[in-house]
């Protein structure tokens, strides 16, 4: 902890302790907008591959990919990550003893065992039965890794077998120490329901993390394991690590950065984790003075505080009391529920919220004084409930079909949810996203302007999700032709960006382009009508 503190402090950072959070992580100094506070690569980290999909166990890319031959499990995309990967598991094999391996080679001449070192990396999980194979799901691989990584790391095998090329050293912000020291679920379980009977729900997960700790143990077959350990670091797992994302924040895979998890939860953040490739990067997405808090958010902050409350308790068992939650109960948090996940005036033309009457027969609108009634509601719900089961029963690949069902769910929303409502956004986005793959770009756009003041409105300030929206406004625009449009979006797409992701990443680059190539056509178009 002190060698951390002491690397902390370099970077105006502080770790402290709180009875309500825990460990909190501090500023020593002001940090401005788009500022890097922190950054680490993930102690440990796993694609998240299925059947279906597969990316590259180094670098998450999904083209071009080649199963290794020998376990059958692990993915690569060239020699670059197969060459990191390869050295990784030579260093944790050279330290079983069974392995006659040679420590005495450089990084030179490193790439010439690289078939053969890649053998020996995947020989924990080549042993294993082809149905055993099938069961080693990335949350497993991940607690696999952990365990092999704290192998290497307490055998201090880097250093040992090529203390020249520095790769993946120990140092203050990676060691197996930082992860003992994470937060588990099975404690917190403990602290919140000590005295009282655990919910079935919680015993269940506890449970969960019995079963994956053995299925460890059977592929791992190390002696000295600790199954109750194993487990614990499950439970560690499910409210420490991260979920790795591309820079538009499609979901890649997880990840554990021991440091980044030390930074708490608020609804109203002043900082964001984005990924560059594997890497973990925090940035204050405001002015953080000397002396504060700094907060990331862990969930989804569109909802209404009673929707966050109950997601941030499921999965990470504590009440959130941010600025934004103290409200809950007021009638302000009432009036943004109302709107974010409430219905619609009957007059189309009035945009006021709905509030529950007293005898519960119905809504009325707080503008306009309209009534709703309750059947009328029940009714279209259960509409868009009977279309959203077809759409889980179906196979993916029908794309038409799942479109027309969308916009029917759309249309439904549309006369049932407040216009600001968070789930009517949401079939949009599906839209967008549907309507993009067919290239029907017009119609996409059109959705897309629909949810920019929602999105203006669910996700203040800079956020990713915000700035990404107007990114696919410009991209759709420029390529119907709207120049000026596009170059109105793509600039605020950049403002908001700039900040969240940096200006170094080839995203943010491609980004900066496209703007350039828009203001240059502009400034063409003209000069060629005159
Ligand atoms: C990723 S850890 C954050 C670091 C943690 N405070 C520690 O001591 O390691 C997540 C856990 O921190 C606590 N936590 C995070 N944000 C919080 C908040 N706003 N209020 C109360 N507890 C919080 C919860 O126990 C949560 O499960």
């Amino acid at each position: 902890m002190e060698q951390l503190q002491k690397a902390l402090q370099d970077r105006g950072l502080i770790v402290t302790d709180s009875p309500e959070k825990g460990r909190c992580l501090f500023t020593t100094r002001d940090f401005c907008p788009g500022e890097v506070i922190l950054s680490q690569e993930p102690y440990v980290c796993v694609p998240n591959n299925s059947y279906s999909e597969s990316k590259c166990d180094g670098c998450f890319a999904s083209s071009n990919l080649k199963k290794c031959s020998a376990c059958q499990v692990v993915w690569y995309c060239g020699s670059d990550c197969q060459v990191r990967e390869r050295f990784q598991l030579l260093c944790v094999l050279a330290s079983f003893k069974s392995f006659n391996i040679s420590l005495n080679f450089s990084c030179n001449n490193f790439q010439k065992l690289e078939w053969k070192l890649h053998r020996l990396e995947c020989q924990v999980l080549s042993k294993l039965d082809k149905d055993r194979r099938k069961s080693v799901k990335p949350s497993i691989r991940l607690m696999i890794k952990l365990y092999l990584r704290r192998k290497l790391q307490s055998e201090k095998l880097y250093l040992l077998v090529c203390f020249d090329c520095q790769v993946i050293p120990t140092t203050a912000m990676d060691n197996y120490d930082l992860v003992e020291a994470l937060v588990a679920r099975s404690m917190l379980f403990l602290n919140n329901f000590l005295g009282k009977d655990m919910s079935d729900i919680d015993e269940k997960q506890l449970v969960l993390y019995a079963q994956m700790a053995n299925l460890v143990n059977l592929i791992l077959q190390w002696q000295e394991i600790n199954i109750k350990e194993i487990a614990e670091n499950f439970s560690k797992l499910a409210c420490n690590a991260h979920t790795i994302c591309d820079s538009e924040l499609r979901p890649l895979g997880t990840g554990l950065y021991p440091v980044i998890s030390i930074i708490n939860h608020s609804c109203l953040p002043n900082a964001v984790l984005v990924f560059e490739g594997r890497l973990g990067v925090v940035r204050a997405v405001q002015h953080i003075p000397k002396g504060a808090e700094v907060l990331i958010s862990y969930i989804e902050t569109a909802g209404s505080t009673m929707t966050r409350q109950k997601a941030l308790k499921e999965q990470y068992l504590f009440t959130c009391t941010c600025p934004r939650c103290i409200k809950l109960g007021q009638f302000e948090d009432i009036k943004e529920s109302s709107i974010l996940e409430g219905y619609r005036c009957k007059d189309d033309r009035c945009s006021g919220f709905l509030l529950r009457d007293s005898d519960d027969k119905g809504f009325t609108c707080q503008q306009c004084g309209l009534f709703k009634s309750k059947e009328e509601i029940k009714s279209k719900a259960s509409e868009i409930k009977a279309l959203s089961n077809i759409l889980t029963s179906m196979s993916s690949g029908n794309n038409q079909k799942v479109l027309s069902i969308y916009k029917k769910i759309e249309k439904l929303q549309r006369n049932l949810c407040h216009p600001f409502s968070v789930s009517l956004m949401q079939t949009r986005d599906k839209l967008i996203k549907i309507l993009m793959e067919v290239e029907d770009w017009r119609e996409a756009l059109a959705y897309c302007r629909l949810t920019i003041p929602v999105y203006q409105r669910v996700y203040p300030g800079f956020h990713p999700l915000l700035g990404l929206q107007h990114y696919t406004c410009g991209k759709l625009e420029w390529l119907l032709g709207e120049t000026e449009n596009a170059i109105k979006s793509l600039t605020k797409a950049v403002d908001i960006l700039r900040i969240t992701h940096g200006t170094n990443s080839l995203f943010m680059k491609e980004l900066l382009m496209k703007l350039e190539e828009a203001r240059a056509e502009a400034s063409y178009k003209p000069s060629l009508e005159d």
